[in-house]
């Protein structure tokens, strides 16, 4: 790469964009750090200030010499990703807002406002790129347990060609170790979840305050006997096992009867119903492009339904009208509206995503 690149850093406070700054200025580029500002609409439901951040911030600009800018794109935020998030668990959905975050703020608002007039922008997420035939790749990151390139999965080939993930070849102790002796501001904080606001508040009450409250029945599946009362679907998820408030746990979440309001549940493991071993995409997303061409009716592939390091192993079939994925094992909880994230065989390249469907 050559050193006269303008970059565009994305820096948060935490101790992983810190890094990336050190890294960036040893390298001999002089990025231009941002701080993007999502603001807390005045809800006191959201108890989270960005101040720590931007004064940690600020003094990392400082400590390196570069310019810091605050970029308010508090309405982006709401009228996009917080909409969304809404919209799907009004519907029964278990929604990403950290995948729509990365899609349509960080790395679509932002463009669009800043990250146009540089060359790359650079940002701490754990996941690589790399260039096979000319064209740019997401790839996974060194730490499997960091791994965030899931959250990535709904970024496009022009975006996935600007990005610089400084930090994806490190394992994240590497990573506090260079901030403690390069003695960033930030060196010793503990992880932060970045900007998006589900990790940050309270998420009943985030949902709460939109949709409000309505009771309703949880059934057990098998026998049809009411076990307990909710507070309505919204507030809970497929594959959930924790806040159902029953006794005689461990109970899970199989099913949800949207319009009728109901909850289903089912004791422990094992029970045939918790499991599927297929889902379909609703719209498939290629980031760069689909690697197989389109003659390629069935592939192996590996998967994730969540945020986990482990790897699925499975096929992905494409049909008339989408593509559908067979896992090699059963999988538990799969959850409709969460992204299904496909990669290459040797779990290297991350390919795509689309919303799960059944
Ligand atoms: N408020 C923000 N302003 C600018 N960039 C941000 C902001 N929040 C997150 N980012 C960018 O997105 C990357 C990934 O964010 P994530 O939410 O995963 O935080 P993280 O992994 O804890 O990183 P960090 O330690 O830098 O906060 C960050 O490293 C940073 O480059």
């Amino acid at each position: 790469m050559e050193d006269n690149k303008k970059i565009a850093a994305l820096l948060s406070g935490g101790v992983d964009s810190s890094v990336v700054v050190h890294l960036l200025c040893e390298q001999g580029y002089k990025p231009s750090l941002f701080y993007i500002k999502i603001g807390m609409d005045g809800a006191d439901y959201m108890d989270c200030s960005a101040e720590e951040d931007i004064e940690l911030a600020t003094a990392t600009a400082r400590k390196y010499g570069l310019p810091l800018e605050i970029i308010d794109l508090h309405r982006e935020y709401w009228d996009n990703v917080a909409a969304y998030a809404i919209d799907k668990i009004r519907k029964g959905l278990t929604p990403n807002p950290d995948v729509m975050c990365n899609k349509l703020i960080k790395f679509g608002c932002f463009e669009q406002k800043v990250g146009k007039d540089f060359d790359f922008t650079a940002t701490g997420h754990y996941a690589t790129t790399q260039i096979r035939d000319g064209k740019t790749w997401l790839a996974t990151a060194k730490d499997p347990l960091k791994d965030q390139t899931d959250f990535l999965a709904q970024i496009d080939a022009l975006q996935v060609s600007k990005l610089m993930f400084p930090i994806g070849h490190l394992m994240k102790q590497e990573v506090r170790q260079l901030a403690v002796s390069a003695a960033l501001p930030s060196a010793r904080r503990k992880d932060s979840q970045g900007i998006c606001f589900l990790g940050k508040i309270n998420y009943n009450d985030f949902v709460r305050r939109f949709l409000g409250e309505k009771e309703g029945p949880i059934i057990e599946l098998e026998t049809g006997k009411k076990v307990g009362t909710h507070h309505g679907y919204w507030f809970h998820t497929i594959g959930q096992r924790k806040g159902l408030g029953l006794s005689g746990g461990p109970w899970f979440v199989i099913k949800k009867d949207v319009e009728a309001n109901i909850i289903y549940v089912s004791h422990g493991y094992g029970v045939e119903t918790q499991y599927g071993n297929e889902f379909r995409f609703e719209d498939f997303h290629f980031i760069t492009e689909n690697p197989w061409g389109d003659r390629t009716s069935e592939v192996d592939i590996t998967f994730k339904i969540r945020h986990t390091p482990e790897f699925a192993k499975g096929k992905l079939i494409r049909e008339d009208n989408g593509y559908r994925i067979l896992s090699s094992e059963k999988l538990q909880g799969i959850a409709p509206g969460q992204f299904g994230v496909i990669y290459d065989e040797a779990s290297e390249l991350c390919i795509g995503s689309g919303e799960i469907t059944i």
